[in-house]
């Protein structure tokens, strides 16, 4: 049984605009994923996807003016706002996005202390430091004294110290140098051998296919694709849908095509499948019709074409 699992879910917001008319802004469509013990499943995806919603709707954390449907179940039982308070927050943690999420005025040691569970909060710092090469002088600093890197650490640090069982990491190594993009890439999967369900969100697909077990393909609000990380090779003969192998085949590594067109914005998506407008593949029911979930050789995909 999955660890993590969000079926079917749909978010969006209530939009008021000129003349006081109420329009609904569709940002998540039929999301379905899940995530097991000691897995780590990368979610890519172009910005604006969806991605970080996901992991905000997960967390209970979206706005007020966020509509939501489907289901988000932990280990079997649906995570209601209720559930989510009696876990008081330490089965399912967040590494952040923006640093924006580290309290400014206060030291990093002690804004880590602050997620530890065992009692001897002190210790457990010192020990998640030392193991993200983090000195003893790195918990007397302020966030505004880190560098890029030790920010990351810091952040990945409060979610190990919290000993969360789910992990989502968002967009965990924007901006850093490769060296440390490595590092932090593999605490990551240390996350996930450690027992934990890991989700790693990123644009980056070739970080994905470096510590994932698989990958969750997104498009406009909903995954078109989850495919295990074997399946990306050669030409992309083994990914079952026009929208991740186009993504595979736009990596400089492979033949750099680029993708004609945009990903549609909130406002104006198409009324049947959404890389419908995209796709070299597309036939009239395509136009008239979002196609559900199906499995294909084993993978995932959103797709009436998908062999
Ligand atoms: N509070 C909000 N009200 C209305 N629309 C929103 C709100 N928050 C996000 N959106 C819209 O939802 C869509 C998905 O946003 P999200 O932040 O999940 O994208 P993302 O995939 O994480 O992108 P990035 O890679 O840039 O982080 C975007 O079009 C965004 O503009
Ligand atoms: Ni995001």
């Amino acid at each position: 049984m999955p660890l993590l699992e969000v079926d079917e879910l749909s978010i969006s917001f209530n939009q008021y605009s000129k003349g006081f008319k109420k329009s609904d802004l569709k940002v998540i469509q039929n999301l379905t994923m899940s995530i097991d013990k000691g897995e780590v499943v990368a979610v890519v995806g172009s910005s604006g996807s969806g991605k970080s919603l996901l992991a905000h709707a997960i967390l209970g954390i979206l706005p007020s003016n966020a509509n939501i449907s489907g289901t988000i179940k932990y280990d079997g039982d649906e995570l209601t706002q209720k559930k989510r308070t009696d876990m008081q927050g330490d089965e399912i943690a967040l590494v952040p996005q923006s640093v924006n999420f580290l309290d400014p005025l206060m030291k990093t040691g002690a804004q880590v202390r602050l997620a530890a569970k065992k009692k001897d909060a002190i210790g457990a710092q010192r020990r998640v430091f030392d193991q993200y090469h983090l000195d003893r002088n790195a918990e007397k600093l302020y966030p505004f004294q880190l560098s890029g890197g030790m920010t990351r650490r810091v952040l990945v640090s409060t979610a190990v110290i919290s000993e969360a069982k789910v992990i989502i990491a968002d967009e965990p190594t924007p901006g850093l140098d490769p060296v440390v993009v490595k590092e932090a890439l593999s605490s990551i999967r240390e996350l996930a051998d450690n027992g934990s369900a890991v989700m790693l969100i990123t644009h980056d697909i070739g970080s994905a296919l470096s510590i994932a077990d698989k990958i969750a393909v997104f498009y406009a609000g909903t995954t078109v694709e989850i495919a295990t990380v074997k399946d990306f090779y050669g030409k992309g003969e083994a990914l079952r849908h026009p929208y991740s192998k186009a993504l595979w085949r736009a990596l400089p590594q492979n033949e750099f095509l680029p993708i004609p067109g945009s990903q549609p914005e909130a406002h104006a998506l198409p009324n049947g499948c959404l890389f419908e407008p995209r796709c070299a593949f597309a036939t009239a029911q395509c136009s008239r019709e979002m196609p559900a979930v199906k499995t294909v050789r084993g993978g995932m995909v959103r797709c009436f074409h998908a062999t």
